[in-house]
C-alpha cells in the first residue's frame, strides 16, 4: 500500500510515522506540511530526532497542487491535522479512490449541527459525515474493514468508550441516568504547538474546558447515553487515564459486569485488563489499553479505569489498527525498546 502522513511535523504524525515505517505492507511516499510550514524541506528526523537513522525522508509542503500530481498514487492517507484542514479535505481523496484514516474530530459527529458549538466551524459535509465509521477498534471492527472514510476517535472517547462499552452494549447501565467520565491527560495531548496554557511553568493539574468540551457530545453519541465529560491536564508528557462511574440498571450483580468486560476483552491483543487499577506508566509509549472496575452492588455502581498513551492508542496505534482491519491483516504490536513495532 502506498501511503502518505499530513501532519508529519506534529506529535500524532510522528507516532504514526514511527508506526508506519515498520509496517510490512506499507510504502510510505509522502510526508507532508502545511504550505508554509516553517518544517518544510527538513527531514523527518531532524525534527523528530527519535526516528534519525530510521526515517530521514523529506518533508513536503500539502499543496492543491500537490494533490492533483499525486492523489493518483496513493492508496491511503493518515491526517493528523487541525480538524478544519481534515473536514475541508478527507472527502477529495475518497472521491479518488483513497482510503482515508483522518486522526481529527472533523467526521466523528454524525449530527453536522454539533460542530458549530463543539468545533468552532460549520461543517459542510454531511454525505462524508454520514459515511464516515467510527474507527473504536475493538467494537466497530467490521464496519472499519469495509470503510473508506475511518474517524479515529479521540484520546479521551477511546479510553472511556473501552470503559463504557461493555456495560452500555448489554444495557447493565441504569437507563437516563447521567454517567460521570473524569478524564486526565498530559500534555502532549494538546500538540506541538506553543502556547501558554501547555508551557512548562504554568501547566498544573486543573480541570479544564467543564461541560463544553468537544468529547463530551462524541462519547455520548458512541455510547448512546447521557454523559459528563470532566477534562483534566496534568504535569506530565504522555498518557491518559478515564475514570467513569456508571449506576447500574437494578437487579444488575457484579458478575454480570465481570463477564461483559470478560466478554469483551478476554480475546483482546490490545485491551489488558490487569488485576489492579491501571497506571499511566504502564502503558506510556504502548499501544496498549489497561482497564481496571470495581462494583459495589449496594450502591448499585460500578467504577471503571482506562488508562492509554494518549498518542499510540488514543490516535496513532488506533489508526494502524483501523489501517489493518481494511487491509485484512491483524495488529501485531511488539514492544522493543525504543520504539513499537506494528
Ligand atoms: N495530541 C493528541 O494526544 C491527539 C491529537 N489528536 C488529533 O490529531 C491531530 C494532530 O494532533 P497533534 O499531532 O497533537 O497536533 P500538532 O499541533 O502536534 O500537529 C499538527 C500537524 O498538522 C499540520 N498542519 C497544521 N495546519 C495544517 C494545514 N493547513 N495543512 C496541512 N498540515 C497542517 C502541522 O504542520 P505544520 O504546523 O508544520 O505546518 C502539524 O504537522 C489533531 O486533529 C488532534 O486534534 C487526536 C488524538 C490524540
Ligand atoms: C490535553 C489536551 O489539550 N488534550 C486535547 C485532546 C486531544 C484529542 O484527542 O483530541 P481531538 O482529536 O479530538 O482533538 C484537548 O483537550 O483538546
Amino acid at each position: 500500500m502506498k501511503v502518505a502522513v499530513i501532519g508529519a511535523s506534529g506529535y500524532v504524525g510522528a507516532e504514526l510515522i514511527g508506526l508506519l515505517i515498520q509496517h510490512p505492507k506499507v510504502e510510505l511516499t509522502h510526508l507532508l506540511v502545511s504550505e508554509n510550514s516553517d518544517s518544510c524541506g527538513l527531514h523527518f528526523s531532524e525534527l523528530h530526532a527519535r526516528w534519525l537513522g530510521i526515517c530521514d525522508v523529506p518533508l513536503q509542503s500539502f499543496s492543491q497542487a500537490w494533490f492533483e500530481q499525486s492523489v493518483d498514487q496513493l492508496d491511503a492517507v493518515f491526517f493528523a491535522t487541525p480538524h478544519e484542514f481534515s473536514a475541508q479535505w478527507g472527502a477529495s481523496f475518497v472521491a479518488k479512490g483513497v482510503k482515508v484514516f483522518d486522526l481529527s474530530g472533523a467526521f466523528r459527529l454524525k449530527d453536522a449541527t454539533q460542530y458549530p458549538t463543539f468545533y468552532g466551524f460549520s461543517h459542510g459535509d454531511g454525505k462524508a459525515l454520514a459515511s464516515a465509521v467510527y474507527g473504536l477498534a475493538e467494537w466497530n471492527a467490521q464496519q472499519i474493514a469495509d470503510a473508506n472514510l475511518v474517524a479515529v476517535p479521540g484520546c479521551y472517547p477511546t479510553a472511556s468508550l473501552t470503559a463504557l462499552k461493555p456495560l452500555v452494549s448489554n444495557n447493565l447501565h441504569l437507563p437516563g441516568a447521567v454517567i460521570s467520565v473524569n478524564g486526565i491527560s498530559g500534555v502532549s495531548g494538546a500538540g506541538r504547538k506553543a502556547s501558554l496554557a501547555t508551557s512548562f511553568n504554568e501547566v498544573s493539574l486543573s480541570p479544564y474546558n467543564i461541560l463544553v468540551h468537544r468529547h463530551q457530545p462524541e462519547i455520548s453519541q458512541e455510547a448512546s447515553t447521557q454523559v459528563i465529560f470532566n477534562p483534566h491536564l496534568a504535569p506530565y508528557k504522555r498518557g491518559l487515564m478515564a475514570t467513569v462511574t456508571v449506576p447500574l440498571a437494578e437487579g444488575v450483580t457484579a458478575a454480570q459486569v465481570d463477564d461483559a468486560f470478560n466478554q469483551a476483552y478476554c480475546d483482546s491483543a490490545i485491551v489488558r485488563m490487569p488485576k489492579a487499577w491501571p497506571k499511566i506508566d504502564n502503558v506510556a509509549f504502548s499501544p496498549f489499553a489497561d482497564v481496571h472496575w470495581q462494583t459495589d452492588e449496594k450502591l448499585g455502581v460500578t467504577v471503571i479505569s482506562c488508562a492509554i498513551d494518549n498518542l499510540l492508542k488514543g490516535a496513532a496505534s488506533q489508526a494502524v489498527q483501523c489501517f489493518n482491519l481494511v487491509i485484512g491483516e491483524d495488529s501485531h504490536f511488539t514492544l522493543l525498546p525504543g520504539g513499537q513495532h506494528v
